[in-house]
């Protein structure tokens, strides 16, 4: 069986069997069976007519399962360092932004001002192999992703994001579950073999609604 605890340790094949079955399913990132499976695991995470923020959006896999997932009437937001080839679907707006850069919040708030119902963050680093180095850049960015959640995310809102495991992992998931009521850990069946990431899930983001911006 392809893509489970079983592959633990063998080595990285980029064509594998979910790379063949993104390119015959017309995905543009093999990465969009994760978060499929992120969203049947935990139904009413992300609704139909939500609003969606993806962060490190880039090819656009992921914003896929988004943009079926809340239909037209819903709203998902893409961003990412790398431009993003643009969507059909007028409910998906994509933008060239660097989360860590200063003027990231305003502007963001610049293409949608509004609550987001679910944050979710696919984000990584580029990899240095030096695997303290690679896990603290993997949490500043969900460390950033969890800010924006926590600021921009209404009451009973869900957080996704993919962290490298290891260095302050545990204190990351504690920081998470000090705004959601249920916090989850998941390695999606497409994750690769030898990979040390993970999917840190927050659900029902604690209330009050942030202050408008
Ligand atoms: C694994 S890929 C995302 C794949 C995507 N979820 C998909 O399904 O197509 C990780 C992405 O994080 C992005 N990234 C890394 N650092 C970033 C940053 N500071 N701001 C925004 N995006 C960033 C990278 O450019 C890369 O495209």
């Amino acid at each position: 069986m392809l893509g489970t605890a079983s592959d633990m340790g063998k080595p990285y094949r980029p064509k594998d069997h979910y790379f063949q079955k993104a390119k015959q399913e017309g995905l543009r990132a093999r990465s969009a069976f994760k978060v499929d499976e992120i969203l049947k695991r935990f139904p009413g995470s992300v609704k139909k007519g939500a609003a969606v923020l993806d962060l490190g959006a880039a090819p656009g896999g992921f914003l896929q399962i988004l943009a079926d997932a809340v239909g037209m009437n819903g709203r998902v937001i893409g961003v990412d360092i790398v431009a993003i080839r643009p969507f059909s679907q007028k409910w998906v707006t994509t933008a060239v932004l660097d989360v860590l850069a200063d003027d990231f919040d305003a502007k963001l708030a610049a293409m949608y001002d509004g609550l987001y119902d679910a944050v979710i963050s696919d984000m990584a680093p580029k990899t240095s192999g030096i695997k303290g180095t690679d896990e603290a850049r993997s949490l500043r960015l969900a460390g950033k992703a969890l800010e924006v959640a926590a600021t921009r995310g209404r009451p009973g809102a869900t957080f996704v994001a993919k962290v490298f495991m290891g260095g302050d992992f545990e204190a990351f998931r504690d920081e998470v579950r000090q705004h959601f009521e249920e916090v989850k850990i998941v390695r999606p069946e497409a994750t690769r073999g030898a990979s040390m990431e993970v999917y840190v899930v927050g659900l029902r983001r604690r209330g009050p609604a942030p202050a408008a911006s």
